[in-house]
């Protein structure tokens, strides 16, 4: 279904993976339609359609297609793993293909579909690097809630990943906007709350930047697989439990390389009334 916009309406297709879930646009043919008003009314849940993030499809000259990210409350996001595997997925089926390249803000990436089924891309290497991490230089996350002793991770977006006794017992819907908030990110942050629940076993729940508390978030499953590592708490393949299910990481030293399932759950064409009322 390639979709552009036309006097009849805007074709956009609604998928999920573990219940992270997306309105993707297919704008290979055609004028990129989306705006941050767009954006927004299209990710209004009773208004509009509802989505955590709205991933748009491009051409690519050098790659199967390139990604744009959206989050709901119109702003742009480097990353989003789930819609890319979902949307790899679908280009997959489209292009008769087991593997698919694209590009995204952060650059290549490459996706595939394993023997099982599951669709794996990778995610690129975590940015680690303190000068090239969106925090602010010099500062002291000592004032942070939870203990102040985060772990930064940026995957072509920033996270902030806190390792608790009990991810169950965080307050996510408080401690996250503040932390999203705190002036130690210039970008805002998406914000991780994990603990080990057994030998490479993480339980993780999320605060994404831009959206809230979401089912799944995938680039926030590799940051905090990655800052787990680092502190010595797993080795480099774990498995994360999301509110959404599970994902399977794997720090690579080609990259960090996320698993899980993707679904494609309906197709549909936004009215012209909606369009013209933004
Ligand atoms: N759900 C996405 C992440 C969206 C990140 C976004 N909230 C940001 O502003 O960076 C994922 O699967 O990776």
């Amino acid at each position: 279904m390639n979709t552009t916009r036309t006097a009849s309406g805007l074709p956009f297709m609604k998928m999920h993976g573990l219940g992270n879930d997306f309105v993707v646009i297919d704008a290979r043919e055609g004028d990129d339609p989306v705006t941050p008003a767009l954006a927004r009314a299209l990710g209004d849940r009773h208004r509009g359609v509802g989505f955590d993030q709205l991933a748009v499809i491009r051409p690519a000259q050098s790659a199967d297609f390139t990604l744009d990210f959206w989050n709901s409350d119109g702003s742009r996001a480097g990353a989003c793993g789930n819609a890319t595997r979902c949307v790899s997925d679908y280009m997959m089926r489209q292009l008769g293909q087991d593997h698919v390249t694209l590009v995204t803000e952060r650059g290549a990436l490459s996706a595939l579909r394993r023997t099982d089924g599951l669709v794996s891309v990778n995610m690129g290497a975590p940015i680690l690097e303190p000068s090239q991490i969106p925090i602010l230089p010099g500062t002291d996350p000592q004032h942070l809630p939870l203990g102040g002793d985060p772990v930064a991770v940026g995957m072509g977006n920033p996270h902030c990943v806190f390792f608790v006794e009990d991810a169950e017992a965080v307050e996510v819907a408080m401690q996250g906007p503040v932390i999203e908030h705190d002036p130690l990110f210039p970008e805002r942050t998406n914000v991780e709350f994990a603990s080990l629940i057994g030998p490479d076993h993480l339980r993780m729940r999320v605060w994404e930047r831009g959206t809230g508390i979401t089912l799944a978030c995938g680039s926030g499953t590799c940051a905090t697989a990655v800052a787990a590592n680092l502190r010595g708490l797993t080795g480099k393949r774990v498995l994360v439990d999301v509110d959404g299910g599970q994902l399977e990481i794997d720090w690579r030293e080609d990259g960090v390389w996320m698993t899980g399932p993707t679904a494609h759950v309906f197709d549909a064409t936004l009215t012209p009334e909606f369009l013209a009322a933004l």
